[in-house]
């Protein structure tokens, strides 16, 4: 048996807590010889829920659960974590864009992003899921002192996912058969769904779909949009596709990128593609053999993609204005 890696999850009581605990438990996240330690971290109201999701935790007899805390207390939560998975914080409502909840969670990231620093394990990799999620990582990144920059992440699978679902339907193929799908930016309205770049049966997208329209209009819109779609569809936010996505996430981080093929993750930019160094932005990631990873090189960016590009980055720029109070 492998030695157990320690896993926190914050908003662990919350709707995509509830569908993500399961399948890190069953091993769907880490493989199945890697047993785990959960750490759930929640707020004071939501420990009585908790206590509820652990008595299924218990009644699932995972054979790779080692062990289950359940706390308030951000130290205990954090120590000797070698992954923290930010999914606590509040949900936008119909009607809300994902940077009106800026002012309602960044603060949320200040204390995590310090304790993560003062207790996780050396090898700490952080991914950020509440939204919104790029300008939260930035602030728990700034907040973590002494934590390299490379080790957090936000999350654009669920997008990516999203992206490949639509273009599949269209071109009436299999979700596997789409490779090299980028988005590009923030994990807003702006996100930019890459097909000039993306593969169907490893030909270009258009080899398959004639419909240029299409692609630059309501593919990219259906994209941009889903997440409201879900909402007003629901009444809640997605939460199983938002699990499956940070499961996806974490696979990806810890499994070597298939050869020529990218996946989307939001990383802190050294300045590739004209993305200004330091914002937590997504883009073409290859995750290498050794587990480290690179952003793609020699990616091409046509003049419709720049404009896509460089539109989600200025939101970026903006969010990062609004929380200039929070970076320390
Ligand atoms: N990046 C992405 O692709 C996606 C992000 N999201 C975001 O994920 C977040 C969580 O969504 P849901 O689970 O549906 O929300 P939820 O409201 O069901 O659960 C959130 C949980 O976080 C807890 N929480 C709040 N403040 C906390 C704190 N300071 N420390 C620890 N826990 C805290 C709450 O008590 C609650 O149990 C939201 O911000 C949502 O917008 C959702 C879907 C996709
Ligand atoms: O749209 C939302 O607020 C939740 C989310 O991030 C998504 O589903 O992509």
């Amino acid at each position: 048996m492998k030695t157990p890696i320690t896993v926190s999850v914050t908003g662990a009581a919350g709707q995509i807590g509830y569908a993500l605990l399961f399948r890190i438990a069953s091993g769907a996240m880490f493989g199945p010889d890697q047993p785990v330690n959960l750490r759930l971290i929640e707020i004071e109201p939501a420990m009585g829920a908790l206590e509820g999701v652990i008595m299924e935790l218990d009644d699932c007899a995972f054979p790779l659960l080692n062990e289950v805390v359940a706390t308030s207390d951000l130290n205990v939560g954090f120590s000797g974590a070698n992954w923290a998975l930010l999914v606590g914080s509040v949900p936008r409502k119909a009607g809300m864009e994902r940077a009106d909840l800026l002012k309602i969670n960044g603060g949320i990231f200040t204390g995590q992003g310090k304790a993560i620093a003062e207790n996780a394990a050396d090898d700490i990799r952080v991914v950020v899921v509440g939204n919104p999620c790029n300008t939260n990582a930035l602030i728990a990144m700034n907040s973590a002192a002494g934590v390299p920059n490379d080790r957090f992440f936000a999350m654009t699978r669920l997008d990516e996912n999203r992206a490949k679902s639509q273009l599949a339907a269209k071109a009436n193929v299999h979700n596997s058969d789409i490779t090299n799908m980028c988005i590009w930016g923030n994990h807003s309205a702006t996100q930019y769904p890459d097909f000039t770049n993306a593969k169907i049966k490893g030909q270009p997208v258009t080899d398959f779909i004639k419909d240029q329209e299409w692609l630059e209009g309501e593919f990219i819109s259906t994209v941009q949009q889903r997440g409201a779609a879900i909402i007003k569809a629901r009444g809640a936010s997605s939460a199983a596709s938002a699990a499956n996505g940070l499961v996806d996430t974490v696979r990806a981080l810890t499994t070597p990128t298939p050869a020529g093929d990218w996946t989307s993750i939001c990383v802190c930019s050294d300045g590739s593609y004209g993305i200004d160094a330091g914002l937590i932005a997504s883009m073409p990631i290859f995750v290498k053999e050794d587990g480290s990873w690179d952003v793609v090189p020699g990616v091409e960016v046509d003049a419709f993609s720049r404009e896509k590009i460089d539109a989600s980055v200025q939101e970026l720029r903006d969010e990062k204005a609004a929380v200039a109070d929070l970076l320390a």
